[in-house]
């Protein structure tokens, strides 16, 4: 079955749906037992999308999860409030102190914040890697390393990881691979298929895709999912029905949205190419972009999120760029159907591991679905601020 008919369908058994198209929404702290026997049957299956307590979620919840794990392949989904908690849960259900970590320098800098702040301070060290390191990453094993975390294309540089190469080398040493894979939303890549053990999605982007809910997902393979199942719930992790509903929307139009998204950002990838104030294009769909190669073998297709860079740019110069702008807001989030921008003028600084080869400014943009034209307009007439 295709990726996009497989949107369609996911989450939508009749066991969820009844004679409705969607699935029901059914928001529920208390789930009531008539017998005993039922009680039982429910206890003995609470953890396999059967219906218990709240916590545990919810027909809603659970045709979610079914649709997460069906579109990326994994075993098992777990929910989270928004996908910061599924990155901490995720890495806190198989670090424990004493263990070492591997962290790609590239990472979304909240995660980088975690690992220097709250994982350290449980014991938990981390080794940040150069996102470009593939099977070199053998070299920064210990006889500790218990997890080596990714995030391919990186969510502001957009390096792209040769997620394959780490998880092999990972497989031999028995360590834990994560993934945050939230660029490619649930059907640009199959992370379980390059050999990933534990998949993260940042609902909250495009799985949602309209900037109005907080979400995360965790999904695991066989072999990990009863640890993460497990260690989600008894951290309480858990989300609301409504958002788990709203999730479940968003799933059914993400692959139209996506197409319309990557056209424009290409188009506008390509337009900024040809600017004289424009250092370097960071879209993995160019034929530029280092990681392209990998980027063909490993990805189905590209979003609206990408980055470039300024020749050069003062601080002035960069805000009189953007306060000008009629569609590219700022804001701290993407995957929406509006268009962002957002500056980071010494990305250098929020990396340890991994020279960062531009001086420049560097904007990121996520496209959206506003006509690309006006869009173009917009840029152009920031460019005119710029000079
Ligand atoms: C890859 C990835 N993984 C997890 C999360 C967190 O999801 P949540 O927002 O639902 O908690 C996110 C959320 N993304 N949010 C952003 O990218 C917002 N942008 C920034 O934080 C930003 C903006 C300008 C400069 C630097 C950054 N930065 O990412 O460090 C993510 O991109």
């Amino acid at each position: 079955m295709h990726k996009n008919t497989k949107l369609i369908d996911a989450g939508r058994a009749k066991k969820y749906t009844g004679y409705a198209v969607n699935p029901h929404l059914v928001r529920a702290s208390t789930i009531v037992f008539d017998t005993f026997s039922e009680l039982k049957q429910a206890t003995l299956q609470r953890g396999n999308r059967v219906p218990f307590y709240g916590r545990r979620g919810t027909d809603t919840h659970f045709a979610l999860q079914e649709a997460i794990c069906e579109l990326e392949g994994g075993a098992g989904c777990a929910l989270y409030p928004c996908g910061a908690a599924a990155v901490s849960g995720a890495l806190l259900a198989f670090l424990q102190s004493g263990d070492h970590l591997l962290m790609v320098d590239s990472v979304y800098e909240p995660t980088r914040a975690l690992c220097d702040k709250l994982l350290k301070g449980l014991g938990i060290e981390t080794t940040y890697y150069d996102p470009q390191i593939g099977a070199g990453i053998a070299t920064l094993l210990r006889p500790n390393t218990k997890a080596i975390f990714l995030e391919s294309p990186g969510s502001l540089s957009l390096e792209i990881q040769d997620i394959p190469a780490i998880c092999d080398i990972a497989r031999q040493y028995n360590i834990v691979t994560i993934l945050d894979n939230t660029w490619a939303s649930p059907i640009l890549c199959q992370p379980f298929a390059m050999g990933v053990d534990i998949s993260i999605q940042a609902a909250t982007k495009y799985i949602v895709g309209h900037s109005d809910v907080m979400l995360g997902t965790a999904s695991a393979n066989e072999q990990h999912w009863p640890r993460l199942r497990e260690h989600s719930y008894l951290m309480g992790y858990c989300a609301s029905a409504d958002d788990a509903y709203t999730a479940l929307r968003g799933l059914r139009t993400l692959a139209v949205r996506l197409q319309q998204h990557q056209q424009s950002a290409l188009t506008v990838a390509n337009w900024l190419q040809q600017r004289p104030e424009v250092e370097t294009v960071l879209h993995p769909a160019l034929p530029t972009h280092p990681g392209h190669a990998i980027f063909r073998r490993d990805f189905s297709g590209s979003n609206g999120l990408f980055s470039f860079v300024l020749k050069q740019g003062s601080q002035q110069q960069v805000e009189a760029f953007i306060e000008g702008m009629a569609h590219f807001k700022m804001g701290f989030s993407w995957g929406g159907f509006e268009s962002l921008i957002t500056a980071t003028m010494q990305l250098q600084k929020l990396r340890t591991a991994s020279r960062w080869p531009y001086s420049g400014p560097l904007l990121r943009l996520h496209i959206g679905l506003e006509h690309v034209d006006d869009l173009l307009a917009d840029l152009t007439a920031a460019f005119e601020r710029l000079n």
